[in-house]
């Protein structure tokens, strides 16, 4: 099994200064896996283990804008999550709310600008509300793209491109057979985004779970044991390094 960083490496990786990143991936997606079980090792309710993992989303963001990542995505809610139990769900979805109320004023202040992929129109009136807020107060910001996944199934994104693209057709708009995966990428989701370099996933899983399926064709992807919540940004540093010694390999015959 893949090892990431033990605690005493990463300890001694934090007090090394991080230099400066020469390659790195334009767009990373974070799979934030392991909450529960961090919780669980605790003692804790499962609920802590999710509050957990939002403050480290937090430093996370920080730390991908600090290292000058263009854009960010963030699997925070599948379109498998509702199955969970009620009460998990009903905390799930006030996260948003929670996380903006803190996090809004240095998002404005580091120019970020705040998307969403998925089915948000499933999620409840006050996270909608949330959501909808969240686009209006950064949609003129310039700089990195925080794009959330919430209600998102890769699949679920890649039916709903293809009704669009039958619609188009049956309008008049869209000719078949010139369909080109570029013109694809415009009836995704995540249409504008930067393509997707790197995929991180947490807590020892080594699967993609439905998440950006299309767009991770050519993406590296890096593994770690780091349970999401113990996740900080020398594991972020330490994948991006490992990510631009691939890309450098990717130079050669
Ligand atoms: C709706 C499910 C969910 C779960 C969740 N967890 C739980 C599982 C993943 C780890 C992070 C903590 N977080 N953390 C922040 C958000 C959030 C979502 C949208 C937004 F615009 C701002 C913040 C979040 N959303």
């Amino acid at each position: 099994m893949f090892k990431g960083f033990g605690r005493s490496q990463r300890a001694s990786a934090a007090a090394v200064e991080q230099p400066a990143l020469d390659v790195k991936p334009r767009h990373i997606g974070l799979i934030m896996d392991g909450n529960g079980r961090w919780a669980q090792k605790r003692g804790l309710p499962r609920i802590a283990g999710h509050h957990a993992g939002m403050l480290a989303m937090k430093e996370a963001i920080r730390a991908c804008d600090d290292f000058g990542i263009e854009c960010v995505t963030l699997y925070a809610f599948s379109t498998e999550n509702w199955k969970r139990p009620a009460a998990e769900v009903d905390y799930l979805m006030r996260l948003p709310e929670q996380f903006f109320r803190s996090e809004i004023d240095e998002l404005v202040r580091r120019n970020v600008r705040v998307r969403f992929i998925g089915d948000t129109a499933r999620l409840p009136a006050h996270t909608q509300e949330t959501v909808r807020r969240a686009i209006q107060c950064t949609q003129h910001n310039t700089g990195m793209i925080v794009n959330f996944a919430l209600n998102y199934g890769g699949r679920m994104e890649i039916v709903a491109a293809m009704e669009r693209y039958a619609r188009e057709v049956m309008e008049g708009r869209a000719t078949v057979g010139q369909l080109t995966e570029a013109t694809c990428d415009r009836y995704l989701d995540t249409a504008g985004l930067p393509p997707l370099d790197l995929v991180i996933r947490t807590s020892g899983e080594i699967r993609l779970s439905n998440f950006l399926l299309w767009q991770a064709a050519y993406a590296e992807l890096w593994f770690t044991d780091v349970l999401w919540p113990d996740f900080t940004r020398d594991d972020l540093y330490q994948a991006i390094c490992d990510y631009a010694k691939r890309k450098r390999r990717f130079g050669a015959i």
